[in-house]
C-alpha cells in the first residue's frame, strides 16, 4: 500500500468508526482505493467490542443465517434483552464483501474448514466441508444464490409438522426479501435482504443458458416462482454488486437498537442444564470461560454441524455415544447428529478460448469497474444453472446445474491456468444420509462428519446422467465462440463405468448440509414444529439442522426463513 493510500485509508476507518460514512460506502472507498486483495479492514469495530452481562431474556447461539435473523426478529421487541455468541470475528475482510473472492475465505480463520470421513459412495475419497465461522456464518462465505427450493419440499415437512407448508413459509420469503424485480405474487420488495439480477453477468453464463435452449431444454425466468423446471442465471443476494450476507442484512441493523449484544469470537462449550431446563450457555473467551443465564429460553442457530455438536456435548443425544466419551446424558435422544443430509456435485469442464473468464478479475481495470458495482469482481461464480426432472412423473427436479464462468475444480483448489468454463452436475433431491458424530468431549475437537454423499446407488445414477446431460449441453452452438476442448472428465472418460469411476472421484460437496436435528414427531426426530427439543425446557434449535429433509436447492435463503419463524414461534408462548 502507498503512503497516500494508507493516508486515505485511516481517514476512512475513521470516518466509518465515527459514524460518517455506512458501511457500504466504507467497503466500496475501500475497494476504490484499489485494496481488492486480500486486506484486512477494521469493518464492523463499532460492533465488535460488546462484553456481555450475565442474564439475557434469550441467548442466541450462532450468528449465522438463522441467528441473524432471529435475533432481529426477537429484537423488534424493545422489552427483552438478546445475546447473540459467535464464535468468529466481525465480517472485517474485504474478501467477504468482494463476491467473486469467496474462494479465498476456504481454509482461513473464517471457514471451519471440515473434512468429511472417508466416503463410501465415493471410493472412499473425503470431501472438503467449509462452513462460516464469522458474523453472517455461512451467508458470509457463500456463492450468494438466492434459491427457495421447490414447494413439494415444505408440503413434504408440514405433512408431520403443522406450520411448515410452501403456502405458509411463502409470506416469509416475500417479506424478508427486497427483490429488484419488484413486488408480485411470489417476491417482495423492502425486505432485509436484497436480492438481485446479477448486474454484469458473464457473456459466457448468458451462452450457457442459451445452449441449453439450443439442446432442448426449457428455460427459466424464475427458479423461485414455483416452478424449478428449466435453465437461466441465478438471482444472487447482493446489493450494489456487493454480498449481502445474513449479517448486513439482519445482525447491524438490530445492533443499532440497544437490546441486542454480540459476543463475538467466543466458542460455546455446552448448555447449562437445571432439572430438563436450559437456563443459561457456558462460552470461552480471551482464553477464560464464561456463563451467561437465559431467563427465557436458549435458541440454538449453530448450524448443521455446531448445533448437533454443542447438543452432545450438554448431554443431550445418543445415550450410549455420550457415555462411551464420559459426557453425564441430561436426555437421551438418538437423532442428535442423525439424519445429515448435503447435495453433491462433479464438474464438466472445457478450456476456454477467449480471455472472458473470472481468471481475468484480479486486474485494475476490474478494480475500477467495481467502483459501479460492475465487472468480473461481482461475479458470484456460480452464475447460471438450471434443474431437469429424469423421471417425469417426479414432482420435483433430481437434478440442479451450476454453471461458473471459470474454472471450479476440487472446490476451486484444483483450477489449472488459464481460461475455463465448469458446468456442475449436482444431485438436490439426494436419497443418502448420514450423520455428525462427537470425536471427544472437547469442544474444540472436531467432529466426525459422514455426509454419506452418494452412497444410495440411485443418486449416483443420477449423476451419471446429470453427466451426459452437462456435456450435451456444452455442446450448444452458442458456446461455439468460447469452446475448447474438454478439460474434465475428458475424452478418455465415456463408458457409464467411466463415468462412475469420474464421479466417485471428483464429487464435491455443495455446501449444504442439513438435517442432523430433525423436526418432527418420531423417536429419531430432536425438536418439534415449534422447534423445541425434545424433552427439554428453555431450548429451541433454528438452523439448517432442523429441516427434516433438504430443499430442492440451495439453503441460505430458508435458512434465514426458519430464524424468523422461530421468533414468532417463540413470541406466540412469550
Ligand atoms: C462455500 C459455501 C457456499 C454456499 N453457497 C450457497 C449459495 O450460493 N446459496 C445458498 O442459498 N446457500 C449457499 N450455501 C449454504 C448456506 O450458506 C447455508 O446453508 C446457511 O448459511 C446455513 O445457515 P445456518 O444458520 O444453518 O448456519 P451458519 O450460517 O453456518 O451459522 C452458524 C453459526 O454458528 C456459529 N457457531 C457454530 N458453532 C459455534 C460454537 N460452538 N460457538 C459459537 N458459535 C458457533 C458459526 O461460527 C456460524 O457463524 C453455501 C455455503 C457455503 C459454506
Amino acid at each position: 500500500m502507498t503512503n497516500k493510500n494508507k493516508k486515505m485509508s485511516a481517514q476512512l476507518e475513521e470516518q466509518f468508526e465515527s459514524g460518517r460514512l455506512s458501511r457500504r460506502g466504507f467497503i466500496r472507498a475501500m475497494a476504490a482505493l484499489g485494496m481488492v486483495a486480500s486486506v484486512p479492514m477494521v469493518l464492523g469495530a463499532r460492533h465488535a467490542k460488546a462484553s456481555a452481562a450475565d442474564d439475557y431474556d434469550y441467548v442466541i447461539i450462532g450468528a449465522g443465517s438463522a441467528g441473524c435473523a432471529l435475533a432481529a426478529k426477537l429484537a423488534e421487541d424493545p422489552s427483552k434483552n438478546i445475546l447473540v455468541i459467535e464464535a468468529g470475528p466481525a465480517d472485517t475482510h474485504q474478501a467477504i464483501h468482494i463476491p467473486v473472492a469467496f474462494p479465498q475465505l476456504f481454509k482461513t480463520p473464517f471457514d471451519w474448514d471440515y473434512t468429511s470421513t472417508p466416503q463410501q459412495g465415493l471410493a472412499d475419497n473425503t470431501v472438503y466441508i467449509p462452513r462460516g465461522r464469522v458474523y453472517g456464518g455461512s451467508s458470509s462465505i457463500n456463492a450468494m444464490i438466492y434459491m427457495r427450493g421447490h414447494p413439494s419440499n415444505y408440503d413434504d415437512w408440514a405433512s408431520e409438522n403443522p406450520g411448515w407448508s410452501y403456502k405458509e413459509l411463502l409470506p416469509y420469503f416475500i417479506r424478508g426479501e427486497d427483490n429488484s424485480r419488484g413486488e408480485s405474487p411470489v417476491h417482495g420488495v423492502g425486505g432485509p435482504l436484497s436480492v438481485i439480477d446479477q448486474r454484469d453477468p458473464n457473456p459466457l453464463s448468458t451462452a450457457m443458458v442459451a445452449a441449453a435452449g439450443e439442446q432442448g431444454y426449457p428455460l427459466n425466468a424464475d427458479f423461485n416462482s414455483g416452478n424449478q423446471e428449466g435453465f437461466g442465471l441465478y438471482q444472487v443476494t447482493q446489493k450494489d454488486g456487493m454480498r449481502a450476507s445474513a449479517a448486513g442484512a439482519y445482525l447491524y441493523p438490530a445492533l443499532e437498537r440497544d437490546n441486542v449484544t454480540i459476543q463475538g469470537e467466543s466458542l460455546v462449550h455446552n448448555l447449562i442444564m437445571e432439572n430438563g431446563r436450559c437456563t443459561g450457555v457456558r462460552f470461552e473467551s480471551g482464553g477464560s470461560i464464561h456463563q451467561v443465564q437465559a431467563s427465557q429460553e436458549v435458541i440454538l442457530s449453530a448450524g448443521a454441524i455446531g448445533s448437533p455438536q454443542i447438543l452432545m456435548l450438554s448431554g443431550i443425544g445418543a445415550r450410549k455415544d455420550l457415555e462411551a466419551l464420559g459426557i453425564s446424558v441430561v436426555r437421551d435422544l438418538p437423532g442428535v447428529g442423525q439424519n445429515l443430509q448435503d447435495h453433491a456435485m462433479v464438474p464438466v469442464a472445457h478450456e476456454c478460448t477467449q480471455p472472458v473468464t473470472l481468471a481475468a478479475a484480479e486486474t485494475p481495470e476490474q478494480a475500477e469497474l467495481f467502483k459501479q458495482g460492475m465487472g468480473l469482481l461481482t461475479s458470484n461464480i456460480g452464475e447460471a444453472g438450471g434443474f431437469l426432472k429424469l423421471d417425469p412423473e417426479a414432482t420435483a427436479p433430481e437434478l440442479q446445474f451450476h454453471f461458473a464462468p471459470n474454472y471450479f475444480i476440487a472446490d476451486g483448489a484444483g483450477n489449472p491456468e488459464g481460461h475455463g468454463f465448469t458446468l456442475m452436475p449436482g444431485i438436490v433431491g439426494t436419497r443418502s444420509a448420514g450423520s455428525v458424530r462427537l470425536t471427544s468431549s472437547n469442544p474444540h475437537a472436531k467432529p466426525a462428519i459422514d455426509p454419506a454423499i452418494l452412497k444410495d446407488d440411485h443418486d449416483l445414477e443420477v449423476m451419471v446422467e446429470g453427466i451426459k446431460i452437462a456435456r450435451n449441453i456444452l455442446k450448444g452452438p452458442a458456446l461455439d465462440e468460447y469452446r475448447g476442448a474438454e478439460y474434465m472428465p475428458g475424452d478418455a472418460v465415456r463408458t457409464d463405468d467411466e463415468i462412475r469411476d469420474y464421479i466417485r472421484n471428483n464429487t464435491q460437496t455443495i455446501y449444504h448440509p442439513v438435517g442432523t436435528c430433525k423436526m418432527g414427531p418420531d423417536g429419531m426426530s430432536v425438536v418439534d414444529s415449534k422447534l423445541r427439543v425434545h424433552g427439554v425446557r428453555g431450548l429451541r434449535v433454528a438452523d439448517a439442522s432442523i429441516m427434516p429433509r433438504i430443499i430442492n436447492g440451495n439453503t441460505n435463503a430458508t435458512c434465514m426463513v426458519i430464524g424468523e419463524k422461530c421468533a414468532d414461534l417463540i413470541r406466540e408462548h412469550a
